[in-house]
């Protein structure tokens, strides 16, 4: 009985990362494996398991496991990055410049899905 509520407890304390609910179908499908955030989102840690859920709905659809945290510049975006996003390139860049319309400095985010 301990186990049961421990795991309760910890999933209580599960964080949650959110995603925009047009990116909801490529990561379900493992095609979107990274996410570039700004630093109010660094807090993320290589190992955690955390909720994944749409910011729109709030409806949370899996849990992923963070494989990775690291810098990188906006300029520094390349094609593999957005082979991981499932976009071009171009694609990427507009939707970051939406997003985060000064930045130059991005959290990039490396996830899984569990
Ligand atoms: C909600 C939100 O910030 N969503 C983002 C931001 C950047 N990349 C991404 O995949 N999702």
């Amino acid at each position: 009985m301990l186990g049961f509520s421990f795991t309760y407890w910890l999933e209580g304390n599960m964080q949650t990362i959110t995603f925009f609910q047009r990116f909801e179908a490529d990561i379900l499908a493992g095609k979107k494996t990274i996410t570039l955030r700004d630093k109010s989102e660094s807090h993320f840690e290589a190992g955690q398991i955390v909720h994944v859920a749409n910011l729109e709905t709030s409806h949370s659809y899996g849990q992923v496991e963070i494989l990775s945290v690291a810098w990188v510049k906006f300029d520094d975006l390349n094609q593999l990055h957005a082979e991981q996003e499932n976009m071009t390139l171009v694609e990427l860049k507009t939707l970051i410049r939406e997003i985060y319309p000064e930045i130059e400095q991005l959290y990039q985010i490396n996830f899984k899905l569990l």
